[in-house]
């Protein structure tokens, strides 16, 4: 586990999507294609922000995912693959079908159905692994759609899951368990503001409880960073 630490929110979302691009290259170069996790939250469309500009990716053998999706219709503003279009989809050459979205209630009937399709995508896709997956984190500890002290997260033997009664609205979501999460070569921890930063400390803590904290529980099999601005870092003990 490293930590990646930056000033201000911008500068670490700056760092973030250039070491993005550094990722997809090596993911290409190592493996032919990259497939990466995108999430929502205003550090997913930060990270985002140096792909558009990028040269030395071939973008039609790249693959987006992300590791939760709000349950609503497709194109709605609430959406996270919405977010993602407007910080820089739009504007990469990336095939629609390497785009793959959850599907919103404008075509399941409901978010089981969604997760049903969505672990359909994923089982059918690549050769299981992801390179990079990333994650905003909220104050609570969330991550993707895996909640505190909720039982969706202790769904086992499944991709992706619905995860109903969200204590975060919309209380509708699809989300990736820790199972299928645990298969990234590569986890990003994203996160910025003094209001995370006691979840931050909680997450790093020696013996931290997933069930408490959701994103103690995601890593990568090759590596896990915490890219942290200097409020969200601020309660982590002195490395000294
Ligand atoms: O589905 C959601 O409700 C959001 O996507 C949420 O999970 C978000 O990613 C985190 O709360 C971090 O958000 P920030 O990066 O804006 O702090």
């Amino acid at each position: 586990m490293t930590i990646e630490r930056r000033t201000s929110k911008d500068e670490l979302g700056k760092a973030i999507s250039d070491e993005l691009v550094i990722a997809i290259i090596a993911a290409q170069r190592d493996r032919g294609v990259a497939h990466i996790v995108l999430t929502g939250g205003s550090m997913g469309g930060l990270s985002l922000q140096s792909l558009p500009g990028a040269t030395g990716i071939d973008w039609s053998k790249v693959h987006f995912w992300w590791g939760d999706e709000r349950f609503v219709p497709s194109g709605s503003s609430e959406r996270n693959d919405v977010e993602a279009d407007r910080a820089a989809l739009d504007a990469l050459p990336v095939p629609p079908e390497n785009v793959h979205r959850v599907a919103g209630p404008d075509s399941v009937p409901d978010a089981e159905a969604a997760a049903t399709a969505y672990s359909d995508a994923i089982r059918d896709v690549g050769d299981g692994m992801f390179d990079v997956t990333m994650f905003g984190m909220g104050p609570d500890g969330h991550v993707a759609s895996l909640f505190p002290h909720h039982p969706a997260q202790r769904t086992e033997g499944a991709i992706a899951i619905a995860v109903h009664d969200s204590p975060k609205p919309p209380p509708d979501r699809v989300s990736l368990t820790f199972e299928c999460l645990a298969r990234s070569r590569a986890v990003w921890l994203m996160v910025s503001g003094a209001e995370k930063a006691d979840a931050v400390a909680a997450a790093l803590a020696p013996g931290a409880d997933r069930w408490d904290v959701p994103a103690s529980g995601v890593h990568g099999t090759e590596s896990t960073v915490w890219w942290l601005d200097d409020a969200a870092a601020a309660h982590l003990p002195d490395p000294d």
